[in-house]
């Protein structure tokens, strides 16, 4: 019914997937000169999807639209609460309280603020790694430590090290702990096990729980999401951070939806955060949730055909690389560590001699070298492309150190 295959021209939109990789993944760094023009470019790095967003969400800006004024706007009718928190019933069984709600132009801020709301100057923040680097730049903007756990990467399918995130979370200065659930880059969907044994850990070492949800639509069919306030109804100290963002594809509008039943810091938000909303980016919002779920469900149909396509043809033409379909996200995580030594640059090697651009090696904090990170949000046909230059490229890399032994 809705047509994922439609190639979108995104040039002259400001889009920082076709005019931002030069100073997020290169650094600006001018002396990079590419044998492609940006168009040549198959993009497969920052995490918003190539798809139109559906009519419905289209519809519900219209609407607005003709309402001809822009002032001043905040969340203040009944009905986003209702929509949203219905969602949430439905899609997870988890309830919320609309006193909890709060808006937040993105994730991000919201977790640059809670930072600086939560812990104290001497105190750190917690989280899993390898990991979204925005976890760390939040600690970072507020002056405070971060401590990292790695993952276990066991065959591809990567497991929380209990021991160790036990040992930091007992560091009486570690105050917080980011959550990635689902988890980005690893498209992990951590089970109530999982969620139960970080729960208790927390519990013990009395620490505040943020857990960033953005990704909790996109999953695969079959995998269930389950928000971890809902398997701690009673802990005071747990944020959740949700969003139509990655799911209905809207990141630039903006609007991001912030749960926090406590009443303390709730109130600390909302006297210092600046709170007015975008009145587009509400109706978006609103009549995705209200009316986007048919969109969604043949979204992650087309998504999972795209995992499907990339790991047989990675298995196919990259015997020695490693990929596990993610259970979550729209976000493969390949290893490819047989094919480049540790000095390499991935992101550099695979933009220059693939025109293919992508994320992965130390992006992603620690305990990421040797993978690359793909976005398979894209049509089928740019995806076949992506995979075949990605391939092509590693081949005869491959087959040049061969024959010079
Ligand atoms: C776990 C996680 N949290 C938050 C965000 C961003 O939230 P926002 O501030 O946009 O509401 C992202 C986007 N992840 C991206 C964006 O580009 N590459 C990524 O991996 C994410 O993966």
């Amino acid at each position: 019914m809705y047509n994922f295959d439609e190639i979108i021209d995104r040039r002259n939109t400001n889009a920082m997937n076709t005019d931002g990789f030069r100073e997020y993944i290169f650094k600006a760094d001018d002396s990079i000169v590419f044998p492609y023009k940006d168009e040549e470019f198959i993009r497969m790095w920052v995490a918003d999807m190539e798809f139109a967003t559906p009519d419905v969400v289209i519809d519900g800006i219209k609407e607005r639209l003709e309402k001809r004024i822009f002032g001043y706007t905040r969340v203040f009718s009944e009905d986003y609460y209702q929509v949203f928190s219905k969602w949430c019933e439905k899609r997870y069984g988890w309830h919320f309280e609309k006193k909890d709600l709060v808006m937040s132009n993105g994730v991000i801020p919201a977790l640059y603020e809670l930072v600086e709301y939560i812990c104290k100057e001497d105190e750190k923040v917690l989280f899993l790694t390898p990991s979204y680097a925005y976890f760390k730049y939040a600690a970072d903007h507020n002056n405070r430590e971060s401590v990292v756990s790695d993952l276990i990467n066991n065959a591809g399918r990567y497991e929380i090290d209990f021991d160790d995130l036990e040992k930091k979370a007992a560091d009486n200065k570690v105050a917080l702990l980011i959550l990635c659930n689902p988890h980005n880059p690893t498209g992990r969907v951590w089970t109530e096990e999982e969620l139960q044994k970080i729960g208790e850990i927390s519990l013990r070492h009395n620490l505040w729980v943020i857990s960033d949800e953005i990704h909790c639509d996109l999953l695969r069919k079959g995998k269930q999401q389950i928000p971890f306030a809902k398997v701690f109804p009673n802990y005071n100290k747990i944020i959740t951070c949700m969003a139509p963002s990655k799911t209905f594809n809207l990141a630039g509008l903006m609007i991001s939806n912030i749960i926090i039943p406590n009443e303390e810091l709730r109130k600390t938000w909302l006297s210092r955060h600046y709170n007015f909303d975008n009145p587009l980016s509400i109706a978006a919002a609103q009549a995705a949730y209200e009316k986007g779920e048919p969109w969604l469900e043949e979204l992650r149909e087309y998504l999972d055909e795209n995992f499907r396509i990339t790991k047989e043809y990675i298995n196919t033409h990259l015997p020695e690389a490693h990929i596990e379909i993610s259970e979550s996200t729209y976000l493969a995580w390949v290893d490819v560590s047989e094919y480049f030594s540790d000095e390499e640059s991935l992101p550099l090697f695979f933009a220059y001699k693939a025109g293919v651009l992508l994320e992965g090696g130390s992006m992603f904090v620690q305990n990421s070298d040797g993978f690359v990170r793909l976005n398979l949000a894209c049509p089928k046909s740019v995806l076949k492309e992506g995979l075949r230059r990605i391939c092509e490229a590693v081949s005869n890399k491959n087959e040049k150190q061969n024959k010079y032994g």
